[in-house]
């Protein structure tokens, strides 16, 4: 005997990129590309146990459904969307119970031309993304929302060291106070369930700038101690970076890094007699360190 112990349906990767004119000048605009995920979950358990396709929403069906609410409302910011799209889905169909929806959007910024930024010229600021994932269950109203930046590649050539580590019988690793420091930045922040309870308060957040004004709060604190920080280790700087996203934005509950330590490692040139070789180093691009730290609030309960 067997028994279905979970299950969830849906499409992925539904792309569009949506323009935004300005109704006072049709010719500023705005764009919006993303890449949709919506798995819905609820009493479609004959589908998998009985072969009784009655019940099921067909994954075509939820890709025009994402695609025609795209057209028809707000997807800026793509959190407000999310939020539209697990109403929909769980308000249109009595037995959708909840929603896994994850939206991916590509960097498009405007870029200066003589000097202003040009009204719908757009250059793509590369692999980095944002990425917002709302889970939704209708019976429970437990709604969770986390956004985050992928793929923010950083490195700086200077301050950072990495000393004082354990050391036993197989350490050949020489501890620095000097060292390059490079990672591919995947920051996420979850918003308090207490602050964020209803899909309805997702849209007043919205209209308030709050999902936009956390990522800028998050990038900016990532980049900034990144810079200033003298970095002790991977681990203590990342705490950091988390500890000043959660003082700036009180509706984030939790913050997690996850942060490749992409090693640069000096050329060894003694074999041509160099022994002062502390410019010339080789992108060693595996095995890599990985760190990952999720960071709350004092005496907060996860
Ligand atoms: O910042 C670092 N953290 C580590 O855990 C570690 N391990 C290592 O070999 N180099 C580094 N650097």
């Amino acid at each position: 005997m067997s028994t279905l112990i979970n299950s969830s349906y849906g499409k992925a990767n539904v792309k569009f990129l949506k323009v935004k004119k300005d109704p006072s000048n049709p010719k500023v605009q705005d764009v919006l590309e993303a890449n949709v995920q919506c798995l819905l979950k609820g009493n479609f358990d004959v589908s998998y146990t009985e072969a009784d396709n009655s019940v099921i929403v067909p994954t075509d069906t939820v890709k025009n459904t994402i695609l025609v609410e795209a057209k028809n409302t707000d997807v800026w910011p793509i959190e407000r969307f999310a939020g539209h799209l697990a109403k929909h889905f769980t308000s249109k169909y009595s037995h959708v119970d909840g929603v896994e929806i994850s939206i991916v959007q590509q960097r498009w910024n405007k870029y200066p031309v003589n000097g202003k930024l040009h009204d719908h010229s757009f250059v793509h600021e590369g692999p980095e993304t944002k990425q917002t994932f709302l889970t939704y269950n209708k019976k429970t109203q437990e709604l969770s929302l986390k956004s985050c930046i992928k793929d923010l590649t950083v490195l700086k050539s200077t301050g950072s060291m990495f000393y004082g580590f354990n050391v036993c019988d197989y350490t050949i690793l020489k501890p620095t106070t000097d060292r390059i420091l490079s990672t591919d930045v995947f920051a996420s922040w979850e918003f308090d369930p207490k602050k964020l309870a209803t899909l309805e308060d997702i849209a007043t957040y919205a209209d308030a700038g709050l999902f936009e004004d956390t990522l800028k709060t998050a990038r900016d604190a990532t980049l900034e101690l990144f810079a200033l920080e003298n970095s002790a280790s991977v681990q203590a700087t990342m705490y950091n970076m988390a500890g000043k996203i959660l003082a700036l934005v009180p509706e984030v509950k939790t913050v997690t890094y996850e942060l490749p330590n992409k090693h640069y490692i000096l050329f060894n040139l003694e074999w041509k007699g160099i022994k002062d070789n502390t410019e010339l180093f080789y992108p060693a691009s595996d095995p890599n360190g990985l760190i990952k730290c999720t960071v709350g609030r004092t005496n907060a309960k996860l």
